[in-house]
């Protein structure tokens, strides 16, 4: 069971509304330009007590096939802070009991693992009073986005996700997203993008400092692309029709994979558009069984 006032951290996903490779580094990691936002489709990580060690169970809807192991990035990003902030009473540094509720599709391209282990860093944050300063080395060890979701805010990320730049404002848009359940490899997406050709030189993308309106941010959002999206395509060919069917849709401005996929999204003029559409796709391909989810952006405005 858990208390109404244990304290929660909700780790939203993160939407790559463009994401254009740039170049690679030595170690093999690729060098990005990406705009990332964050939706308000969200995990969620309680602190249920304290516990001898650190530990964790799983529930919610994508909560099966995920472990509660070691490797687990809530649990990672737990014993990291701790062995850097956490306190100790009596010699033993403190642990607690932790439950993440997994509602995001897991291996789909909107960072769900990096949003809970940003999220478990800011909730062990606060119980240890460490500041941002001590998360952000751990969290670029932990993963190439988990920086930017420490905040949780629009942000341009460059190099491999730990430069972080203002991003523009972001209109009232609504945003659909759709998986359709196939997880897909990061690491095989980067390889088959270098194997197909690899960097296209191209300017740096211009972004103003605010978008009015969805139609203007997509207006800038179609000088831009996902350079994983091909690549991913041909690895599975259903991310084809997800975007189709996304496309197809009423009031749909934009259609467009997220990261390194499964999982598209489709940009609309206000987060009731965005319902709709979702509604109508529910509908049409209720048999498939994908995962969607309407609405609309997190927070609007950067932190930096
Ligand atoms: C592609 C992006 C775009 O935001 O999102 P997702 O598809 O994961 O959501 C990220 O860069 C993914 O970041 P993240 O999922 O944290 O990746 P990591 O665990 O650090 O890396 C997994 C593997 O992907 C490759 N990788 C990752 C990031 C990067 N900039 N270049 C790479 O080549 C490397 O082979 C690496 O071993
Ligand atoms: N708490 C977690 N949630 C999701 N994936 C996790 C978690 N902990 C570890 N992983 C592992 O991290 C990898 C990437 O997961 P995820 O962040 O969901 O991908 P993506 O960034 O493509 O959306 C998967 O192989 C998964 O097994």
């Amino acid at each position: 069971m858990t208390f109404p006032d244990a304290p929660q951290a909700t780790a939203h996903a993160k939407i790559n509304l463009f994401l254009h490779i740039t170049g690679r580094r030595d170690d093999g990691y690729h060098l990005l330009d990406s705009l990332a936002v964050f939706a308000g489709a969200a995990d969620r990580i309680t602190l249920e007590g304290p516990a001898d060690t650190m530990s964790l169970t799983i529930d919610g809807p994508f909560g099966q096939g995920l472990e509660a192991d070691d490797q687990n990035l809530v649990l990672r990003a737990a014993r990291a802070l701790q062995a850097k902030a956490g306190t100790a009473f009596n010699g033993l540094t403190e642990s607690f009991r932790l439950k993440l509720e997994k509602n995001l599709p897991v291996s789909s391209g909107i960072g769900g693992g990096s949003a809970d282990a940003a999220g478990t860093l800011r909730l062990l944050a606060r119980e240890w009073n460490a500041d941002q300063a001590t998360l952000f080395p751990i969290a670029e060890k932990l993963g190439a986005d988990v920086p930017v979701c420490i905040a949780q805010r629009p942000a341009r990320m460059q190099g491999i996700g730990e430069i972080l730049a203002p991003a523009p404002v972001l209109p009232d848009a609504g945003l659909l997203l759709v998986n359709p359940g196939v997880g897909v490899s990061t690491p095989e997406v980067f390889r088959a993008f270098a194997a197909g050709g690899g960097i296209t030189e191209r300017p740096q993308a211009f972004l103003p400092t605010r978008w009015d309106s969805a139609e203007a941010m997509v207006a800038d959002l179609n000088a831009t692309t996902n350079d994983l999206q091909a690549p991913a395509l041909s690895q599975c060919p259903v991310i084809g029709t997800v975007l189709a069917s996304i496309g197809s849709l009423p009031e749909c401005l934009l259609a467009r994979m997220s990261g390194s996929g499964a999982t598209c999204f489709g940009i609309f003029p206000n987060p009731d558009s965005a319902k709709n559409a979702a509604r109508i796709l529910n509908e049409q391909s209720a048999r498939l069984n994908w995962w969607t989810w309407a609405g609309g952006f997190h927070h609007t405005g950067s932190s930096t």
